[in-house]
């Protein structure tokens, strides 16, 4: 069998591009995308793309060259996802939360090569561009104009005149060329997306997939979490984040509807699933807690499914969330590996199971998806499998195929990541359960030593979470002068509380769930948590202000 080789008939590259031309086949009639007063069907939106990419070609952008994206969640872009690596160029995805200064470095690390800026972020990018050094050319830009934008503080007239654009998006879509051959990737390991990382723990880092990791990991979600033909997808979760965890495609896959939204609160989330009939959605935790604490959710007239990544969610807040009649999954992912890569799959026989223990169950992230090769925690001394008894602590491994290719002119930071041996190390630090699924306990940086012992801060915050009074929690290392660290708690309250409770009986609370050790000494009650631009709490924040209280002193307690 040595002489059967790859040809070219069984080796044409991986691309989850393809998926929108087939949806235009199979599903052409079919809405592809709702936004406000637009809907549009499968052929149209194939069209759309294939007229924009054939004017991205004709302003000159070449195979391989950056294209930048500013925008929420709109029709624009959603086509952005299939129409830059139609033109051969690859996407870059801005997070429209950043600050000015930090969206011009990523800008100019990216050298992009044209910028597309929603009308809302024309501020944003005028103020980012600003900070460019005087001799460094600007990329060109294109406008997205949006009527729903217009309330806006910062419109594009009120920054730019038209004439500081190259074109508009619109513009662009209807002089193009609804019979272009777009442009195929030359190997599937060609780049498809550069996206940056959400600079939680440091700045972001530029990621880099390729054609064949993001088709794999489209495929590898649609399974996992059993999205159907036709499904309504709503737009929840943003596409500038890890590209909405590859729905952007998969829904094209599976010919459903892209409901998007610029923005999202929990009445609009409750009525839009009402008014589209919403079968799918994804958040962080951030939002399925938003969802169950606000005063306007009402349960839900059917099951939607809803599919949580990004930040551990407290076993209270799935409970919570289920409680409305959503059927949440969980899964963990990082930028690194394009989308969601750790699924808790669930067993039937575990509806049996009261359900507080289902959320126990669900709130680990549990095992590899079917296209990551090996997901495995390893000891840090020894380097070894750390033995599956749900208390052996060592640092999560990833092996697979959609796995990045690298960071962008980062070759040390890349080798750092993925080994010679073969593992992406992630910086999350876990436990392998008997059971083959795993369960995060805190990213490295996170961890607390309390007396020589690792404490688990997400464990102590989901004990937090079951308080009826708290809002969100989170608990980091404060500096002591006999335990070394000790956990310190920083909660927001519900709203309309009768009456709230004081520091000494948080504590107390949780002194009746956790280990001695466990308990937080500090309790410090704050209106917000301060978050990342993509909603996760930003913990080397509140370390730095648990340090500067100074050392908790010699209570041994
Ligand atoms: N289900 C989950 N449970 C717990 N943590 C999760 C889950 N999903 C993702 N995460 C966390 O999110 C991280 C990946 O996040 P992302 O790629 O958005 O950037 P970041 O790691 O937050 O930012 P940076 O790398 O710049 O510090 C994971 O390493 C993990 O810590």
């Amino acid at each position: 069998m040595e002489d059967l080789k790859p040809n070219p008939a069984n080796s044409s590259p991986l691309t989850p591009i393809g998926f929108l031309e087939r949806a235009a086949v199979v599903y052409g009639d079919c809405p592809s995308i709702i936004y406000n007063s637009t809907t549009y069907t499968w052929t149209e939106t194939h069209r759309r793309c294939l007229q924009l990419a054939s004017s991205l070609v004709s302003i000159g952008i070449q195979r391989g060259q950056v294209v930048s994206v500013v925008s929420p969640n709109t029709a624009a872009m959603y086509e952005l996802h299939f129409a830059v690596p139609m033109a051969g160029a690859v996407l870059n995805t801005i997070n429209l939360r950043l600050d000015a200064r930090t969206i011009s470095v990523i800008l100019r690390h990216c050298e992009t090569n044209l910028i597309f800026v929603d009308q809302a972020s024309c501020g944003l990018i005028s103020d980012a561009l600003a900070l460019f050094p005087p001799e460094m050319k600007r990329p060109p830009l294109i406008l997205i104009a949006d009527n729903a934008a217009a309330e806006d503080s910062s419109s594009a007239s009120s920054v730019w005149n038209r004439a500081d654009f190259v074109d508009s998006y619109e513009e662009m879509v209807q002089k193009g060329d609804p019979l272009f051959q777009w442009i195929r990737p030359a190997s599937e390991w060609d780049p498809i997306v550069l996206n940056y990382t959400s600079g939680t723990t440091s700045s972001p880092k530029g990621v880099v997939h390729c054609h064949r990791g993001i088709f794999t990991v489209t495929l590898d979600s649609l399974i996992e979490w059993g999205v159907p033909k036709e499904s309504v997808y709503l737009w929840t979760l943003p596409m500038f984040h890890a590209n909405g965890w590859s729905f952007p495609w998969g829904i094209a896959a599976v010919g459903g509807t892209n409901v998007c939204i610029r923005k999202f609160d929990a009445a609009a989330i409750f009525a839009l699933i009402h008014r589209y009939h919403v079968t799918h959605l994804c958040g962080a935790p951030v939002v399925l807690n938003m969802l169950t604490n606000s005063p306007d959710n009402r349960p839900l007239d059917r099951p939607v499914k809803i599919l949580t990544a990004g930040a551990p969610p407290p076993a209270a807040v799935l409970f919570r969330t289920e409680s409305l009649g959503f059927d949440v999954s969980h899964g963990y992912g990082l930028t690194e590996t394009g989308g969601l890569v750790i699924c808790c799959s669930w067993k039937s026989g575990w509806n049996r199971l009261p359900a507080a223990e289902r959320a126990r169950l669900k709130a680990r992230q549990g095992v590899r998806t079917l296209a990551m090769a090996v997901a495995d925690v390893l000891d840090p001394e020894t380097g070894k499998s750390v033995k599956r008894d749900g208390t052996s602590i060592g640092e999560i491994v990833l092996r697979g195929s959609s796995m990045m290719l690298g960071y962008l002119k980062d070759p040390e930071a890349t080798a750092k990541a993925m080994t010679a041996e073969g593992w992406f190390f992630t910086g999350d630090v876990g436990v392998m359960h008997p059971d083959g699924y795993l369960e995060i306990k805190d990213r490295s940086k996170d961890v607390i030593i309390s007396g020589g012992e690792n404490l688990s801060s997400v464990e102590v915050e989901s004990v937090l979470y079951t308080n009826p009074a708290v809002n969100e929690a989170a608990v980091v290392a404060r500096p002591d002068e006999f335990w070394g660290e000790t956990p310190c708690a920083f909660v927001s309250l519900k709203e309309g509380l009768t009456r709230r409770p004081t520091e000494g009986e948080i504590i107390e609370y949780c002194r009746g769930k956790l280990p001695r050790f466990m308990v937080p000494k500090t309790v410090v009650f704050t209106a917000e948590l301060p978050k990342t631009s993509t909603g996760k709490i930003q913990k080397f924040v509140l370390r730095e202000m648990a340090k500067s209280m100074g050392p908790a002193g010699k209570s041994r307690l």
